[in-house]
C-alpha cells in the first residue's frame, strides 16, 4: 500500500506537441525518464477555516501565500542542483488558489515558465458539501456516511440542489471553463472515481512528455491530485482511500523506462522535496481528518 507516510524524501504538461527544449536529459540513455512534480495549492481561506471547497474558486489564505513561497523556494534550489528539473511550463488548475500558487513557483525557476492551464486539474465537485463546514457535514450525515462521501473511491456525495446557496457559485466557476469542461464535468457531484476519469486524457499527455523526458510541474488540489496519483502510481481504491496531500509541498516522481517501454516509478509513491516538513505537514493534516 501506498500512503503519504510511504513517500519518501529527496506535474499536465502542456498540450504533448512533440517538442523538446533540451530541458531534460532523460530519456537520452534509453532508462531514464522525466520527471513529473505535483504540488497542492498553498492554504486556502477555506482550508483554513475548515470548509468543503470543491468547484468554489476561493483565493489563497496569507499562510497558503507563505506555503507557496516556500514551495518555490524548494524547487528553486531543486533545480539549482539539478537543471534537468526545469519543468517547460507549469500546469495548473484553473481555480485561483492552484493559479497564484503555480505563478508564485514559476517566478522563482529560471525562464520563467510559462504557465498552462488545465481544467482536469479542478478539484472535485463535492455536490451538496460544498461551501459547507465540516463539522456540519459530519453532525447532519452521521460519521459512518461523512467518512465514506469523503475517503471512498465510488461514492458520490449528495447532489448539488438547484436551490443551494452554492449553486450560483458552482455555476460561476463552471461558466468560466471551456466548453469541453461543461460537456464533461458532472454538474451534481464527483467520487474519486469520476476524476480519475476525467484526468485519464491529462495522464496520457503526460505520460508522452515524460517519456521524451521532459520535467512536468502540476499544481493542482488535494483531491484532483489524489486522483492523479491513483494513475501515476497504478494505487488501488483501498491504497488511495489513504492517501493525503499536504499543501505546498512538492513531490517529486522520477521514472525509468521498462523492458517494454512503459514507465516505471523509481520510487512508487513519490518523494518529497523536504520530506520532514511534508511529514508534519500530513501528520497535522490526518489530526484534522486528512485531504
Ligand atoms: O474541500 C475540498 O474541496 C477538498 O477537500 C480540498 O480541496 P483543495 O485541495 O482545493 O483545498
Amino acid at each position: 500500500m501506498v500512503s503519504s507516510s510511504d513517500r519518501s524524501s529527496g506535474a499536465s504538461p502542456g498540450p504533448a506537441d512533440g517538442s523538446s527544449d533540451g530541458s531534460s536529459d532523460g530519456g537520452a540513455d534509453g532508462r531514464s525518464r522525466g520527471t513529473l512534480v505535483l504540488v497542492r495549492h498553498g492554504q486556502s481561506t477555506y482550508n483554513a477555516g475548515d470548509r468543503f471547497t470543491g468547484l468554489l474558486d476561493v483565493p489563497l489564505s496569507d499562510v497558503g501565500v507563505a506555503e507557496a513561497g516556500r514551495a518555490a523556494r524548494l524547487l528553486a534550489d531543486a533545480v539549482a542542483r539539478e537543471p534537468a528539473l526545469v519543468p517547460r511550463r507549469v500546469v495548473t488548475s484553473p481555480l485561483v488558489r492552484a493559479s497564484t500558487t503555480a505563478a508564485i513557483v514559476a517566478d522563482a525557476l529560471p525562464g520563467p515558465p510559462p504557465l498552462a492551464v488545465e481544467w482536469r486539474l479542478v478539484e472535485r465537485h463535492y455536490g451538496a458539501f460544498t461551501d459547507k463546514p465540516r463539522d456540519v457535514v459530519r453532525r447532519d450525515y452521521g460519521e459512518a456516511a461523512y467518512w465514506r462521501y469523503r475517503r471512498s473511491y465510488l461514492h458520490r456525495p449528495p447532489p448539488l440542489a438547484a436551490d443551494d446557496p452554492a449553486r450560483p457559485l458552482v455555476d460561476d466557476t463552471l461558466l468560466r471553463l471551456p466548453d469541453a469542461a461543461r460537456a464533461a464535468l458532472r454538474p451534481d457531484a464527483e467520487s474519486l472515481a469520476d476524476v480519475v476519469e476525467r484526468l485519464r486524457p491529462f495522464w496520457a499527455a503526460t505520460r508522452e512528455a515524460l517519456a521524451r523526458g521532459e520535467a512536468v510541474l502540476v499544481v493542482g488540489h488535494g483531491n484532483s491530485l489524489r486522483a492523479l496519483s491513483v494513475l501515476v502510481d497504478d494505487l488501488t481504491p483501498e491504497e488511495v482511500q489513504d492517501l493525503d496531500v499536504p499543501t505546498g509541498h512538492p513531490l517529486v516522481h522520477r521514472f525509468t523506462a521498462g523492458t517494454d517501454g512503459a514507465l516505471v516509478p523509481e520510487v512508487r509513491g513519490g518523494t518529497y522535496l523536504d520530506a520532514h516538513g511534508a511529514e508534519h505537514a500530513l501528520g497535522d493534516l490526518r489530526s484534522r481528518g486528512g485531504t
